[in-house]
């Protein structure tokens, strides 16, 4: 049963190393799916309320179905930092996505919030329009890497000529424009299916100017206050303590639609926002009214064989948080890759209890992996990569070749804990094999990142 229109399909997957997967995410009719599997029937039509106790689930279309086994995989939702305002975008689905595009085409400057992966991806691809980007943290990418790896990618974000990004061959997300709504274009408020990977490709991310690319980077600050252009210009009429635009606000000469106060005391005006600051998982309002133990970011408790608190009712991806004692090398981070290894797992996990059977945990457990692209290199993260919940006692090995690679290694206790890999270093087969086994290194010191030495041949 789903909202949206279209079924979202893992296409071109190309299995890397034991627990690396690298695909392609295409929208397609749901047809196609029921053809290819005769034994799935698809609904569309969004679930308007879950009745446990009843094992029964009433859509909107006024139609109420009863289940024996239920697996929830509602997504999540992008969390905004000003919900509501019609300058804040959020980018989650091709509707939104869409919003975007449409808003920055008639942009000359806009804000992004956040440092994960959207932002990282847009500040990248933005062209024709200048962005500011204000992150929480001293360095870009906390999400996804340190200090380290930022200060090797920066030199791609500020240069002014970039490599054209490779064409994408297929038109991947193909669900038609939104409505106009406010003064930017909003999207409508149905839930479609989370972008996924290269999902910015068949956009056309631009502005209206005429300069490639130009980003301006605000550290170590959060939004204090938004306020609309009739909002700033009363304040600033009116209030005394507020900056007059000689020392905080930019010396402006045009009026813009938006203005965003940071806390580091700057104020910058703009075309809109785009809060790219995670995501809550979709639990409300459908789910309300069922006893669901619900973790502290949101998502629904799931044990190691992806069940919820409730009889008969699992749960996959984003909509769910891993509440069972994970492996010292994983953690859940709401990605593609898994979701997918979870909706794959508690499918499995649902035949095996209908028919009585046991299971193990699934392998893809046992390490975070996750590869993708950022700045157009190839970024591999594998284990605890930014030594989360090592405490301080571990090390880092580094090696890095500007413009070429970053290759960091997470040691503890002489064992590889995580790494982070940027470039084409063909080292994560070996790497995930050495946080796997948990091999002592000590012996090796920093010949393990000696690139005299073919580790792939040493360990294998
Ligand atoms: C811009 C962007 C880029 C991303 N890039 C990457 C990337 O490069 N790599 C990566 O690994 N991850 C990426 N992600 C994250 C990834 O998209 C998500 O982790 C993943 O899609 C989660 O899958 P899901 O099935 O749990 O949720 P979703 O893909 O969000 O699917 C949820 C589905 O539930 C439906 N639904 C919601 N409510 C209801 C309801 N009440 N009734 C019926 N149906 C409902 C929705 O219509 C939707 O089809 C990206 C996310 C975004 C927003
Ligand atoms: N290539 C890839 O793999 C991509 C993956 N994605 C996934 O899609 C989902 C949505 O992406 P995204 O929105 O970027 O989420 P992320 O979770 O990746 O990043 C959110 C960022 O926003 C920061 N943040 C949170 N609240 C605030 C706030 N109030 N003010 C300022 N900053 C704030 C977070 O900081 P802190 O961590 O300190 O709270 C973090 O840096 C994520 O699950 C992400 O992993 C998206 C794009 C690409």
């Amino acid at each position: 049963m789903t909202a949206s229109p279209v079924i979202k399909a893992v296409t071109n997957f190309k299995q890397v190393s034991k627990t690396l997967e690298e695909f392609d995410v295409e929208e397609q009719p749901s047809s196609l799916l029921e053809k290819r599997y005769p034994n799935i029937r698809v609904i569309q039509s969004a679930v308007k309320q879950l009745k446990s106790d009843e094992h029964k689930i009433y859509t909107e279309d006024g139609k109420e179905y009863i289940y024996e086994k239920l697996c929830l995989c509602a997504g999540a939702k992008p969390k905004l930092i000003a919900e509501g305002n019609p300058y804040v975008l959020g980018i989650r689905d091709t509707d939104s996505a869409q919003a975007f595009q449409k808003n920055l085409a008639q942009a000359e400057r806009i804000v992004v919030v956040g440092n994960g992966g959207i932002a990282l991806e847009l500040v990248y691809e933005i062209q024709g329009c200048e962005v500011i980007w204000a992150i929480k943290d001293k360095a870009i990418g906390n999400t996804f890497f340190d200090a380290g790896a930022a200060e090797f990618l920066l030199p791609k974000l500020t240069a002014e000529s970039r490599e054209t990004p490779i064409e994408c061959k297929r038109t991947k997300y193909t669900l038609e424009g939104s409505e106009e709504k406010g003064r930017v274009t909003g999207t409508s408020d149905k839930l479609g299916s989370a972008l996924g990977p290269d999902w910015h490709e068949g956009l056309h991310l631009k502005g209206t100017k005429e300069f490639s690319h130009k980003v301006h980077i605000e550290t170590q600050c959060e939004v204090k206050k938004i306020y609309l252009q009739q909002e700033f210009i009363q304040l600033q009429r009116t209030s005394l303590t507020f900056p007059k635009g000689e020392k905080n606000v930019e010396a402006d000469e045009v009026l813009w639609p938006v203005y965003v106060e940071l806390t580091n005391g700057k104020i910058y005006g703009c075309n809109f926002i785009v809060s790219a600051t995670g995501v809550v998982p979709n639990v409300e309002p459908f789910l309300d009214g069922n006893n669901f133990a619900v973790a502290e970011d949101g998502g629904l408790k799931v044990d190691e064989h992806m069940h919820t608190s409730l009889p008969d009712v699992y749960a996959a991806g984003d909509i769910c948080t891993a509440a069972w004692e994970p492996s010292p090398v994983w953690h859940q981070m709401r990605l593609w890759t898994q979701a997918r290894q979870m909706g794959w797992y508690a499918a499995k996990c649902m035949a095996a209890d209908a028919l009585g059977e046991s299971i193990d945990m699934d392998f893809s457990f046992e390490l975070f992996a996750h590869i993708t692209k950022f700045f157009n290199y190839k970024v591999v993260v594998l284990g605890k990569y930014n030594a989360q919940g090592l405490g301080s006692d571990h090390e880092l090995m580094l090696r890095c070749t500007k413009g070429h690679e970053y290759v960091k290694a997470v040691m503890q206790n002489g064992r590889m804990m995580g790494a982070v890999l940027i470039g084409e270093t063909d080292l994560e087969e070996t790497f995930e094999n050495l946080i796997l086994n948990q091999m002592d290194l000590s012996m090796y010191g920093e010949d393990l990142l000696n690139p005299d030495i073919d580790i792939e041949d040493y360990f294998d």
